[in-house]
């Protein structure tokens, strides 16, 4: 199933899910006058009640789980990827059975497992969405009032539409180059399939948006990388200034360690007085400790000796938080070739990831800092952070199409749970699910 398939068949399972949520919780309504009145009159109860009983059972359905879980679950089905999944352990543990009997227990136990588990799955897809809705709302808000702006002038599709196209998606910041190629897709599209209706060209514009993200995406390699089991993966986090680098760090800080890991946090911003105390705060918050050196020391030898603790102390997962800003670009990047020249030193494989975080707010000019330092250091992925502070959201369209990184991390907010796993399903929905 296609994305844009995957976009409709959820648009229409969570109407059917508001429209079962609205009988149960207008049951009145849902009653004709007879039934309602042996009701009334056989349970003694108002109906008023009951109704109000309907709706509280709604509100404690675990619908919306807490987000905080949700993340950490997420990253635990990353880590899956590399460590043995939970099923073949169950399995293995299933064959030292004896007898029959234990093996039929056993089996029925990873049975009732496998069903919470499921079930687990379905509600942390329901809350991942759930981020996903309130976390895009002014993206989402954006785009549909500066779409809805464009299609009230519609008249016909000629060439002052497709002009007009192409600048509202400029606009929304899916970048000059893509806006043409969406724009060309549906000129064709258009003449192929004989569109002519306002409706018909709605859904026409978001299904080409939504093919052209997806088939650009095809050899992304969206999983986080670990080193094998009994070494420490260590994680560079790069970015300019502001980009909330620090902020990032802590959150995933938190998050892993939820998820059972023994994390180690590198403060190697040491040109930025306050930096190594922000890293401290969050570390203190998630309960790991901070590697640090005096003011203004040296960052690669902050990092050489984070990266010997982490082995030494078989730290799981190195975190290193690097500066965003030094007296110009060249002294930054021949930064953190050093830093990664002496990570390598102790652990010849690592780092295993170096992740480029981006702001979201700055639209274009995030992408002309991504260049930058995809041509200087070995970006691995992106965090796109402040996507709750942009009305525009086109931007992990333009990442996709001009850098060819894929996101892995996206940032709703300041708190430590405001992270989530990247899910291309639940950024289109959150971004277009108000428009077809
Ligand atoms: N709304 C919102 N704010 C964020 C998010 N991520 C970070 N911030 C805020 O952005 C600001 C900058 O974040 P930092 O983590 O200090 O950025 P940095 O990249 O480490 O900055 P330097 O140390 O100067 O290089 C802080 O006020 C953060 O709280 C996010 O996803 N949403």
């Amino acid at each position: 199933m296609g994305l844009f398939d995957i976009f409709k068949k959820k648009k229409v399972d969570q109407e059917n899910q508001s429209a079962e949520v609205e009988q149960q919780t207008t049951p009145e309504s849902a009653l004709s006058e007879s039934e309602k009145q042996v009701t009334d009159a056989d349970q003694n109860q108002p109906a008023e009640k009951s109704a109000n009983v309907a709706a509280t059972d709604q509100q404690n359905q675990p619908v919306a789980k807490d987000a905080a879980d949700t993340r950490v679950s997420a990253t635990a089905d990353h880590d899956e990827a590399k460590h043995e999944p939970a099923e073949v352990v169950a399995e293995n543990s299933k064959d030292e059975h004896d007898g029959d009997q234990s093996v039929a227990t056993d089996h029925n136990q990873n049975q009732g497992q496998k069903q919470d588990q499921n079930e687990d799955q379905h509600q942390d897809k329901q809350s991942n969405q759930d981020v996903y809705d309130r976390g895009l709302k002014q993206s989402r808000n954006g785009f549909a009032e500066r779409f809805n702006r464009f299609l009230a002038n519609f008249r016909s599709v000629d060439e002052n539409f497709f002009e007009e196209l192409e600048d509202t998606l400029i606009g929304a910041d899916l970048g000059f180059d893509l806006a043409i190629q969406i724009s060309n897709q549906v000129r064709e599209a258009v003449k192929v399939q004989n569109i002519k209706d306002k409706d018909q060209i709605r859904s026409l514009i978001i299904e080409q948006m939504v093919s052209q993200y997806e088939a650009q995406g095809q050899n992304e390699d969206q999983t986080m990388h670990f080193a094998p089991a009994g070494q420490p993966t260590v994680i560079l986090f790069v970015g300019v200034n502001g980009v909330g680098k620090t902020t990032t760090v802590g959150k995933l800080a938190s998050t892993y360690k939820k998820d059972g890991k023994k994390v180690l946090l590198a403060a190697a911003d040491t040109f930025r007085a306050g930096a190594v105390k922000q890293l401290q705060e969050w570390g203190n918050r998630a309960n790991v400790p901070v590697v640090a050196g005096p003011e203004k020391a040296d960052p690669a030898s902050v990092v050489y000796t984070a990266v010997e603790r982490a082995k030494e102390e078989h730290y799981d997962v190195l975190f290193v938080d690097t500066a965003g800003r030094l007296q110009n670009n060249v002294n930054l990047m021949q930064e953190l070739s050093k830093i990664n020249r002496v990570v390598k030193k102790v652990l010849p494989d690592a780092p295993q990831e170096v992740l480029l975080v981006l702001d979201a707010t700055t639209g274009q000019n995030a992408l002309q800092q991504a260049k930058l330092f995809q041509d200087s250091s070995d970006v691995t992925g992106i965090v796109l952070t402040k996507m709750d502070g942009t009305a525009k959201g086109g931007i992990v369209f333009a990442i996709r199409d001009s850098l060819h990184l894929p996101v892995k991390w996206i940032g709703f907010g300041e708190k430590a749970t405001d992270l989530s796993v990247f899910s291309a399903e639940d950024f289109v929905y959150g971004m277009f699910k108000d428009l077809v």
